[in-house]
């Protein structure tokens, strides 16, 4: 009760309010080099409103247990609930500071802020929120060429983890592919990575609290997997790396999954207390039989891209040397097929799993709703924003 009206710093711009909207990066805390004044402190609070880039949450947190203790010393309110994850991740992160002077964290803070790198501080000419859009908008990125519209999964540095943001872009994608000049539709990724899966913060900064918003992330998961049940034209991935969770979950989506040999695919559902989504529930048991479909959904099981093939997920697995050029040409010239055949026979394939397909994406939606309420994943994502665990 008392936790709740703990109050942020409120020298923050409202972006790095959000603390966890970005997962952890590493800090530096620059050693001191001499006493730094009220003005050097103010200055520096000063600086961190006009940091053009994320800095990541763990510097985030470092600043605010650094700004909280210079300015009221030790952590004396209580530690926030268990499902308060965000200020409960402040409040560990300033009682962490233990009884540190407030002139040493003063002197700490401004060393963090000028440790933190030139590039990411605002050119003072504030075009600060055309900026942000721009770079929300790289995380997927769509072209069309060839008659393939290709839809990348874009975000290297965080192994192509899916933001919120990315999920409505791909709903957007695949609304304009279904109805452009292209005859397949194309899904892969940049870096060493296909897909990391959802991005584990995403539920880590809930403003309206963690029931609304998983809530409102059940509505959008439903809206997401529904445009690929409903996506009218061959849907191809091409996995270029390892692929987790639901980037795996949806390839039972896809008329045909290409993949590297340095592809995996895991579902770690149970470790993160979370259960099957994207109708793997469905699809997985019958690609593969129940039994296997088990070892992958229920138990975690991380299947190399060979193994993957033996159990009718993916369609061919490619020498990583030659994975690229192979499968280009391959898409190309399936691309030169007669587009209304494809679509049509995809259409006969899918139409009369589709009602079963809307069903079991709502159950899916609807329990998983719940499990993000749930202790089990709490902790589960605690642990890796954290890094306590990788898995
Ligand atoms: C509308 C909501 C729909 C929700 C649908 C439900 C979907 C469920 C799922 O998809 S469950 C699967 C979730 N994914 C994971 O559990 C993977 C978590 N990541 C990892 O275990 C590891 O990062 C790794 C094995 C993918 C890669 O390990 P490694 O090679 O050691 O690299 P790093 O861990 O250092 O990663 C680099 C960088 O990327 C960040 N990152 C990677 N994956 C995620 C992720 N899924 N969510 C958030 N961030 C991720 C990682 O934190 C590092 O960031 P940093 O450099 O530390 O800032």
């Amino acid at each position: 009760m008392t936790a709740l009206t703990w109050r942020p710093a409120r020298c923050w711009c409202p972006s790095l309010l959000q603390i966890f909207r970005f997962p952890v990066a590493q800090v530096h805390v620059g050693r001191p080099t001499m006493r730094a004044s009220q003005q050097d402190f103010e200055n520096a609070m000063n600086q961190v409103k006009l940091l053009k880039e994320d800095p990541g949450n763990q510097v985030k947190l470092k600043l605010y247990a650094l700004y909280k203790q210079a300015t009221d010393g030790p952590c004396n309110v209580p530690k926030p609930g268990v499902f308060d994850l965000v200020n409960k991740a402040k409040w560990e992160a300033w009682n962490a500071l233990g009884s540190l002077p407030k002139e040493t964290a003063r002197q700490n803070y401004v060393d963090l802020v000028s440790s933190l790198s030139p590039s990411s501080q605002a050119s003072s000419q504030g075009k600060h929120g055309a900026d942000e859009k721009t770079q929300e908008s790289k995380n997927i990125v769509v072209t069309s060429e060839d008659g393939i519209t290709k839809i990348v999964f874009n975000r290297p540095a965080k192994k192509n983890a899916i933001t919120f943001q990315m999920y409505q872009d791909i709903i957007l994608a695949l609304k304009s592919a279904s109805t452009d000049n292209s005859a397949i539709t194309v899904f892969t990724g940049t870096g060493d990575y296909y897909c990391s899966g959802n991005d584990l913060t995403n539920f880590t900064s809930a403003p309206n609290g963690m029931e609304e918003a998983a809530r409102k992330g059940a509505v959008l998961l439903r809206e997401f997997v529904n445009s690929f049940i409903d996506f009218p034209k061959p849907l191809v991935a091409v996995v270029n790396g390892p692929a987790v969770g639901i980037s795996v979950t949806l390839l039972g989506l896809f008329d045909a999954v290409y993949a590297s040999d340095t592809a995996t695919f895991h579902t770690p559902f149970s470790q993160l207390g979370q259960t099957s989504e994207a109708c793997s529930s469905y699809t997985f048991p019958k690609i593969m039989g129940p039994a296997k479909a088990t070892e992958m959904l229920l138990f975690g099981k991380k299947l190399t891209a060979r193994e993957a093939w033996a159990q009718g997920l993916v369609s061919e697995v490619f020498p990583e040397s030659t994975f690229e050029k192979e499968v280009w040409t391959r898409l190309k010239a399936y691309a030169k097929l007669p587009p209304n055949s494809m679509r049509i026979s995809k259409e006969l394939i899918r139409k009369n799993e589709k009602e079963k397909l809307y069903a079991v994406n709502a159950e899916e939606c609807t329990i998983l709703q719940a499990k993000w309420l749930s202790e089990e994943c709490v902790n589960a994502i605690m642990n890796f924003v954290s890094r306590k665990s990788k898995l």
